[in-house]
């Protein structure tokens, strides 16, 4: 299949899963890099007159805010930018001291637990406008990121539908290409911009190349030393891919 001809199938689906779900549109957190300019671009295709995107800035670099401007601007959709540095340092700081008074607290993962909540308070946002709008959440996920779990779990992986789940990294460079996303976008590191100098494959410490060669089975052309990390990332994620485990009925 072809490459336009793939997208509009993608788009079919998008409009199919609104209709299914009689809902009314379609929604997306719109943060300045690849994966939701491309989904940016499919939701408004799917739903021209019933598509958001919405910015929320936590302590986030303003190149990064630009950037998302430029994906609103590009694919013309309605949008709303929001700043959420406040409500998420609120709850932060509750939490430290909290756990700071009863000596509970571990700074080590701080910045971890930081990153993290600013995922999970952009989800609870954008919820809140799918709510009252009665769109549903559309994730950006790639097969790279759900094979690897690089993800907050309840955060950035908390949606409805994941029209990317089965495209590779290099196929999402490719999309947004074809759909004109704007060359800064495309050009730039992929970064979860959740602390200063973050890149994906930094943090990973492997490449994007290498975690798409293994989704689409050509293991033999992974050194072994990145084989073994993007597989450790696999078996301790597996939980992500999963909804909550329950007892058996004893
Ligand atoms: N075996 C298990 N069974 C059931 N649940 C399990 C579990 N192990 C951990 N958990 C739960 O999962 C939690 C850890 O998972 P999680 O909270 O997701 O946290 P974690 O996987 O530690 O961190 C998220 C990762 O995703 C990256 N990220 C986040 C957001 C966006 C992007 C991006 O690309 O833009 C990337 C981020 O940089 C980081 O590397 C634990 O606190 C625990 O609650
Ligand atoms: N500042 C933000 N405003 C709105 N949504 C955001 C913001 N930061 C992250 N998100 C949401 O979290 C998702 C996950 O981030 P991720 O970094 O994986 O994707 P991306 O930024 O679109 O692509 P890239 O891989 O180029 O960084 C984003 O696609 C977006 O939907
Ligand atoms: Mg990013």
């Amino acid at each position: 299949m072809d490459r336009k001809e793939h997208i509009e199938k993608v788009v079919q689906w998008l409009k199919d899963k609104v209709s299914e779900a009689h809902a009314k549109g379609l929604i997306v957190g719109v943060s300045g890099g690849i994966d939701s300019a491309v989904v940016s671009y499919l939701i408004k295709k799917a739903c021209p007159e019933n598509s958001m995107g919405v910015i929320m800035s936590i302590k986030s670099n303003p190149k990064d805010r630009e950037d998302a401007l430029k994906v609103i601007e590009g694919c013309n959709i309605e949008y709303l930018d929001l700043e959420l540095a406040e409500p998420q340092n609120m709850i932060l700081d509750l939490v430290t001291e909290k756990l700071r008074e009863k000596n509970l607290l571990k700074e080590e993962y701080l910045r971890m637990t930081d990153a993290n909540l600013r995922a999970r308070i952009r989800m609870s946002t954008i919820y809140t406008v799918a709510n009252d709008l009665g769109y549903l959440v559309v994730g950006t996920d790639n097969a790279a990121e759900i094979h690897t779990g690089y993800f907050t779990k309840h955060g950035d992986g908390g949606v409805d539908l994941l029209p990317l789940a089965n495209l590779t990294k290099r196929e999402v460079f490719e999309w947004a290409k074809e759909l004109g996303v704007h060359e800064d976008i495309i050009n730039k590191a992929p970064s979860a911009g959740l602390w200063e100098g973050q890149t994906d494959e930094n943090e990973m410490g492997t490449t994007y190349d290498y975690i798409d060669a293994v989704v689409e089975g050509r293991r033999d052309e992974v050194p072994k030393e990145h084989l073994e990390i993007i597989d450790r990332l696999h078996r301790n994620s597996e939980h992500k891919r999963h909804t909550a485990p329950t007892p058996p009925k004893f």
